[in-house]
């Protein structure tokens, strides 16, 4: 694919806020494991630089769920693709994401954890894209809020392809 893509959060950028989240994160886990949930494919970016930034020992699974295909609207349906390796009670989970954008595939994903008894259970999202919410859902941890635009990069994709740019940018249109 061969879009023209503008730059909206550079990789400097990106690289510090997720030093300063890695630090409060640290801070707030201390004396204890954080159990990383990377939610495939989007967060998988992020939960590699998250995860080499924590000073806390960190252990990791990861979870597959689709909700847009290969277009820029969510179908509204959120479909588990793979699901855990290993159970989550008694363990302090952070939910790793991407984006929040509906809210839909966040809001099913921590019902779904919540039932399943973790010691304790918090959502750290590198991106926010509140004007855009259908299904409330509680962050704990926020990169970037962003305006209401379909963005690529740093593990977001658009039909499979971006996902691999060390920044997070906008299709020019
Ligand atoms: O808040 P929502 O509107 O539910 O959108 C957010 C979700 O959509 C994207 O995943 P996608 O379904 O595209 O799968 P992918 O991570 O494999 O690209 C993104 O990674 C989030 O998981
Ligand atoms: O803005 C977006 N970009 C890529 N994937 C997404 N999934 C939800 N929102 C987005
Ligand atoms: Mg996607």
């Amino acid at each position: 694919m061969t879009d023209s893509i503008k730059v909206l959060i550079s990789e400097e950028k990106v690289n510090q806020r997720i030093e300063e989240l890695a630090s409060t994160i640290s801070k707030e886990y201390e004396g204890k494991t954080v159990h990383l949930i990377c939610v495939l494919k989007g967060s998988i970016f992020f939960t590699c630089e998250l995860a080499k930034r924590l000073t806390v020992p960190v252990t990791l699974d990861f979870m597959s769920v689709s909700s847009y295909g290969d277009g820029t609207a969510s179908s509204g349906r959120v479909k588990i693709v793979k699901d855990l390796d290993e159970a989550v009670d008694g363990k302090n989970v952070i939910v790793i994401e991407d984006i929040i954008d509906s809210g839909r595939t966040l809001s099913y994903l921590m019902d779904l954890l919540g039932a399943r008894k973790p010691a304790s259970l918090k959502l750290c999202t590198l991106l926010d894209k509140p004007e855009r919410r259908v299904t409330e859902v509680k962050v704990d941890y926020i990169g970037f809020e962003i305006p209401d635009k379909f963005v690529v990069g740093y593990g977001l994709d658009y039909a499979q392809n971006y996902r691999n740019l060390p920044y997070v940018g906008v299709i020019e249109e």
